[in-house]
């Protein structure tokens, strides 16, 4: 009986658990037997390992948050915490392991296979950052938060003839906001992947407002905050109310968006997801990112994956500009 370990590693992600099922019920399918390692690569270096069997992962698929907890290990990165992993892993005889998070967890990934280890990298992150796949574990119940906060901030805006911005995660991703800002029908999104003029925005309130519109929502990436194009989302709309004369409330929703129940969405992408990285290890294959494409369940060597460069969906974009007017 072949025995394999997964984690869990980075922020965590709405649906980890619907993958840590699927890991575990198809590879006792598979006749292998799976470790729960704790704590991400942190727990694999102090040992904090567990049986996990397919009882254990009952009663998980609609939960969010990880059981397997998360964590970032810097001493993981280093040459003496990589051989404690290696001691760990020929202490409990572990023949592959399955690791779900973003992309500094598949270069710890690559690392292991790079030391025999076939290792398998799902991408489980909120802010789908991920260039290898369509979709990330956890994106769609994050945009479905953020859609939720928008009708009640649509409410309340319209109430009060105001201009609602709202933050989003997304540290260097703009989907979060994209995504959102679309279904949730946004006057202006501004993303860090593009350039944005407060007076544009403006302009567009302004008008919006002279064809009778009641509110103005802005959804805004954190990254714009974080990469330093703004100095901070308050700021902006200080900035926005001086230039339009309407008053501004900013929201910023932050870690409410990586909680809650995973969509049906995330929850099946996840288990076909998990199902994949156990059928590569039965074949004693590692060193690779499982992604969807075109509704396909693909799987792409890590080195590959991690080059790749993400590209962020221009049409959509102008779409949500054209739909706003
Ligand atoms: N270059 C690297 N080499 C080996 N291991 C790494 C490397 N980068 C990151 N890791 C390991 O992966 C862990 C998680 O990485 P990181 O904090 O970048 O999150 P992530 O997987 O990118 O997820 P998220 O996008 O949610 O932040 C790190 O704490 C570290 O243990
Ligand atoms: O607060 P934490 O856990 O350090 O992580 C925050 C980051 O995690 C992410 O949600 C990605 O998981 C980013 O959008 C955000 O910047």
């Amino acid at each position: 009986m072949k025995t394999i370990g997964v984690l869990t590693s980075g922020g965590d992600a709405p649906g980890m658990n619907a993958a840590i099922r699927a890991v575990v019920r198809t590879g006792a399918y598979n006749d292998m037997r799976t470790l729960g390692i704790i704590r991400g690569f942190n727990g694999l270096i102090h040992d904090e390992i567990q049986e996990l069997d397919i009882s254990a992962v009952g009663d998980i698929l609609h939960r969010g948050g990880t059981i397997l907890k998360t964590a970032r290990s810097e001493e993981f990165k280093t040459e003496a915490g990589m051989q404690k992993a290696m001691e760990i892993i020929k202490k409990y005889g572990i023949e592959g392991i399955v690791v779900i998070g973003g992309d500094g967890s598949f270069r710890g990934a690559r690392d292991l296979s790079r030391l025999g280890v076939p290792t398998i990298g799902l991408p489980g992150t909120i802010d789908n950052d991920i260039a290898c796949t369509d979709y990330t574990i956890g994106f769609s119940t994050a945009i479905n938060t953020v859609i939720d906060a928008i009708n009640k901030l649509r409410d309340t805006a319209s109430s009060h003839d105001r201009i609602s911005i709202v933050e989003v995660m997304g540290r260097n991703a703009g989907d979060i906001a994209l995504y959102s800002g679309i279904a949730g029908g946004a006057e202006s999104i501004i993303v860090p992947e593009l350039p944005f003029e407060t007076d544009e925005i403006c302009r567009r309130i302004i008008q919006g407002r002279n064809r009778g519109k009641q509110h103005s929502i802005i959804v805004l990436a954190e990254g714009v905050v974080l990469n330093k194009e703004i100095s901070g989302t308050i700021e902006l709309g200080k900035e926005i109310e001086a230039k339009t004369g309407l008053e501004v409330k900013v929201t910023i929703l932050g870690h409410i968006q990586r909680g809650g129940s995973p969509t049906a969405f995330d929850r099946i992408l996840a288990s076909r997801m998990g199902a994949r990285a156990v059928e590569l290890l039965k074949q004693g294959i590692g060193n690779r990112v499982v992604g969807i494409r075109n509704n396909h369940i693909v799987d792409v060597e890590v080195e590959e994956a991690l080059t790749m460069k993400r590209s962020f969906n221009q049409d959509l974009y102008r779409l949500a500009q054209i739909l706003s007017m």
